[in-house]
């Protein structure tokens, strides 16, 4: 009985994918092969079976960035900040920052140390800049003491703001110094505290790997690793090795295991998922892989996830989650851009490029009416 129920919803699954009817018939064919072979591994077959939907991105990106409404104030399409940006990287958080802004959100804030501030004002006039963060450096010579007050001081800096953000990035461009990440990991506790979500990018995915409690069972957190920081997760985590024979069941695995968070794998094809379903991204792209393209995506994911949490409340919620409908818009805009832009610059693209071609990408999936 068991296995008769078994064999039916893996075939209801089969079918209720977007799949072509030969890849479907391919499938129930190998299904029925492989149960006549052993009858014994039904669960783990039935797992294997119910494969990765392709999302569809651009219906996505329709349903969840909103209309331009002359009666919105500002504010309303998204208020973000960037938890991020060091003496060595100034880039990294611009690009989150600016990205965010060019997709369509009203406000963009960069939370950064004392010397990364001036450089990224510099780059650009839109962005609220707070030079805030400290590195060990500049307070060796303080005493246990002080530095505990620098800390206070610097999570009071944030703390003013935290209850306005729609969403926060941590991570582009944060490097790995420890007094740094130390006072980061508090900032993501009041973020909890105020059930604003995060999108946890580069060195902040550093930070996350060594304490996985700071996002466990978070439901409003996203993880946006790259391959070699997803190799770091897993091997963390699920004490193993990356196997991408079993690419979806392992990133299911991981997302379960960090008690549901949801992890977007970037790559040359995108896999999303929140510890239930695995969707995957893989239109547009571009084979330039100039650096700057996830800090791209995460400042992305942060306004597609405020934009699809703002459905949450409206007549027509969608059934998915906010944090996977953020990622799928993400990886399908920035995929789109990314192609367009190496349509017009080819070998020469750079990740300012990708930025520019943002808008036009959105506009061409979702038009301004
Ligand atoms: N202009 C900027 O300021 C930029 C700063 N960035 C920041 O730089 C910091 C470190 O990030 P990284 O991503 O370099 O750190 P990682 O420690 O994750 O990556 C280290 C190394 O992995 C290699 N790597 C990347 N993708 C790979 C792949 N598919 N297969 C094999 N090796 C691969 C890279 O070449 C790099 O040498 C982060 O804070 C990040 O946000 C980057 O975002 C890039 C742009
Ligand atoms: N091999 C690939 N082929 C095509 N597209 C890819 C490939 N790898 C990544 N991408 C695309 O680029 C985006 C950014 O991923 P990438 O791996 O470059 O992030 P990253 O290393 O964190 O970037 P950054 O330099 O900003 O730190 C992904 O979402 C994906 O859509
Ligand atoms: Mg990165």
């Amino acid at each position: 009985m068991l296995l008769r129920h078994g064999v039916i919803s893996a075939f209801e699954q089969l079918t209720s994918h977007s799949l072509s009817s030969s890849t479907v018939i391919r499938r129930q064919q190998f299904l029925v092969r492989t149960l006549c072979a052993s009858r014994t591994h039904l669960p783990n077959l039935i797992r294997a079976m119910s494969s990765t939907s392709e999302a569809d991105a651009e219906s996505v990106l329709r349903t969840v960035t909103p209309s331009l409404d002359p009666k919105r104030h500002k504010g309303q399409a998204g208020k973000i900040a960037v938890i991020g940006g060091c003496r060595e990287y100034t880039g990294a958080p611009y690009f989150a920052a600016i990205s965010a802004l060019r997709i369509g959100a009203d406000l963009s804030h960069v939370f950064c140390t004392k010397d990364a501030a001036p450089v990224i004002k510099s780059y650009s006039p839109e962005l609220i800049v707070h030079p805030v963060l400290e590195e060990s450096y500049n307070i060796s010579q303080f005493t246990e003491e002080e530095k505990r007050k620098v800390q206070d001081k610097v999570i009071g800096e944030v703390d003013k703001w935290m209850e306005i953000f729609d969403c926060l990035v941590i991570g582009p461009g944060l490097g790995r110094d420890p007094f740094l990440l130390e006072c980061v990991s508090k900032i993501m506790l009041l973020a909890k505290k105020f059930n604003v979500p995060f999108v946890v990018d580069g060195d902040g995915l550093f930070l996350v790997t060594n304490s996985i409690d700071l996002v466990k069972s978070y439901p409003l957190a996203v993880l946006t690793p790259n391959v070699i920081e997803y190799k770091r997760l897993v091997q963390k985590v699920l004490n193993c090795e990356v196997d991408e024979g079993k690419a979806e069941d392992q990133l299911r695995s991981l997302a379960k295991q960090i008690g549901g968070v949801t992890i977007l794998r970037k790559g040359k094809t995108d896999l999303i998922s929140n510890g239930e379903i695995v969707k995957s991204v893989s239109i547009y792209g571009s084979p330039r892989r100039c650096g700057g393209q996830g800090d791209i995506l995460s400042g992305s994911v942060a306004v597609f996830l405020s934009w699809a949490q703002q459905l949450k409340s409206g007549p027509e919620s969608p059934s998915e989650s906010p944090a996977i409908l953020g990622c799928i818009a993400a990886s399908g805009l920035l995929r789109k851009a990314a192609s367009l832009a190496f349509t017009k610059h080819k070998r020469s693209t750079l990740t300012s490029d990708i930025i520019e071609c943002l808008g036009e990408s959105l506009e061409d999936i979702c038009p301004v009416s």
